[in-house]
């Protein structure tokens, strides 16, 4: 029916704004069927979507690729990193989740790196130096502002948990989205019990991380999947993690990615640890390591900036001394959680499209901005940049891209590579390869390459000029006295 040449597989990318899922042929990397679902996320002060919504998406999601879904050996879910799910005893979500870009946690976060040590311990002992995104502050938050929220919970899970012990009835995670929970440590890979003790979280609360490999169970009886019962579910991972087994991507590739989130990364054979903060020496799913950096404002800040103007968002326009920092939702890269949006040097001949293109040069200077950080230190500059994610569609984010990386870009040809990535998770508990290998063997990285141009070092300059002289009124926000 699917005239497949390899048996299915299901990758699954349960993302912020919604879920996607893909059948894939396990041979050739051929996408044989897909859906998609969105997902709804809290507005106002905090940032939770409901948990049971995810499943629903899932099931909605693969609904829609018919058929083709039933015949599949094997899944791999991957999942928006962070998120806080609280379950009980019945399995239930104690409260919906809360998720990596609700920034409220932030004062949980500034006294959890003072309490342990301060941020060069915190990145030597977890790789990363925990802000408000963490999973381990928001537990902190959740104790200090809902207590019998704390008290009801018996179960901690990430995103991408929840969905797989749907499936298997089995409490499982992975080493690459544990990592960026604070509770997980890199140096020993392992759940750090002093930090557990220090916010009151019992191990046993905990899922298994199961090794890269390994399988995390099979389907289990009784759900509205369309997946045969002892179908093999593979570990998952987070939705960075994934995307990088999807590009079967090695150390000195940089990736953008540009979703809900921005983040850049790379993967790594040393484990990192910045004490600065603005890189987190995530693990990947593969073994090795995955050091990261993410902002809060991408796609949907640019989006909002131009429904305000009520223009499409390709409709920029160069040549402009506008500097708009699109900070709407406070900030992680650099890490301004109380900031908001902040416009300077508008003029009476400042056109809408020039503001707009301010808004795109300001989101990805968040991101370029680490760069160099996430690479490790011998990688050949040459080498293109990787652009994935929604915003990677777009024609004003790819010549933003470019412009100011001054690096060659290449823009994939598959559209979900944190499904793809899923997915060859899956096809390698099939055949026993190595994940990232199936991923090279399906060509995912496919695509045009746009040549390198001249780095625009002016906007670049002055974007940091303003980010440095608006320093107290970015660090306080809006709403202090
Ligand atoms: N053709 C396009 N051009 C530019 N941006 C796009 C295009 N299509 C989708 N997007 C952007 O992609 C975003 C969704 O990206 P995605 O990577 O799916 O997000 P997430 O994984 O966080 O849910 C949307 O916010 C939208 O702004
Ligand atoms: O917090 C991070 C990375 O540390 C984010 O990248 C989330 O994992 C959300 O991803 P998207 O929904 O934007 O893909």
């Amino acid at each position: 029916m699917s005239a497949a040449e390899g048996p299915l597989v299901v990758g699954v990318d349960s993302s912020t704004q919604s879920t996607k899922a893909l059948v894939v042929d396990a041979s050739t990397g051929r996408v044989v069927a897909s859906g998609q679902a969105p997902h709804t996320v809290s507005s106002g002060a905090g940032r939770e979507s409901d948990p049971r919504q995810w499943w629903d998406a899932l099931c909605e999601a693969l609904h829609q690729c018919g058929e083709a879904a039933r015949e599949a050996s094997a899944v791999s879910i991957g999942g928006q990193q962070h998120g806080l799910v609280t379950l009980d005893a019945q399995g239930e979500p104690v409260r919906p989740a809360l998720l990596w870009n609700d920034v409220r946690s932030a004062p949980q976060a500034v006294r959890l790196v003072e309490e342990l040590g301060g941020a060069k311990a915190w990145a030597e002992r977890a790789g990363s130096v925990p802000g408000p995104s963490f999973t381990v502050t928001k537990w902190a938050w959740l104790a200090e502002h809902e207590p019998e929220a704390v008290r009801a919970t018996t179960a901690v899970r990430l995103p991408h948990d929840y969905l797989t012990e749907r499936l298997t009835g089995q409490g499982t995670t992975d080493r690459g989205d544990a990592s960026g929970t604070g509770w997980w440590a890199s140096a020993t890979e392992a759940y750090d019990a002093e930090v557990l003790a220090h916010v009151g979280l019992d191990p046993a609360l905990l899922p298994r991380v199961v090794r890269p490999g390994e399988v995390a169970g099979t389907v289990r009886d009784a759900h509205e999947l369309p997946f045969a019962k002892g179908t093999l579910v593979a570990a998952g991972t987070g939705d960075n993690a994934a995307a990088a087994l999807g590009l079967g991507l090695r150390p000195g590739t940089p990736v953008l990615s540009l979703g809900t989130s921005g983040t850049v990364y790379a993967v790594s054979r040393h484990r990192t640890a910045d004490p600065t903060g603005t890189v987190a020496g995530f693990a990947d799913a593969h073994g090795d390591w995955l050091p990261l950096a993410c902002t809060l404002n991408c796609t949907q800040a640019v989006d909002r900036v131009a429904a305000l103007l009520g223009l499409d968002r390709e409709s920029v326009e160069p040549g402009t001394d506008v500097t708009l920092l699109p900070y709407l939702d406070g900030e992680r890269t650099p890490a301004l959680p109380h900031a908001s949006g902040l416009l300077h040097g508008l003029r009476h001949d400042t056109t809408g499209g020039q503001l707009l293109q301010a808004a795109y040069d300001g989101a990805v200077h968040s991101l370029l901005g680490a760069l160099d950080l996430v690479l490790d230190s011998d990688a050949d500059t040459s080498v293109p940049l990787l652009l994935i994610g929604g915003g990677a569609r777009g024609t004003a984010w790819q010549q933003t891209v470019r412009r100011l990386s001054g690096r060659a870009v290449q823009v994939p040809e598959a559209r979900e590579l944190v499904a793809l990535g899923a997915a060859a998770q899956a096809a390698g508990l099939l055949t026993g390869e190595d994940p990232a290998a199936v991923a090279r063997r399906w060509d995912t990285t496919r695509g045009p390459v746009l040549e390198a141009v001249e780095r625009d070092e002016e906007t670049l300059t002055r974007i940091s000029r303003v980010l440095s002289d608006a320093a107290p009124l970015l660090e306080s926000g809006p709403d202090s006295d």
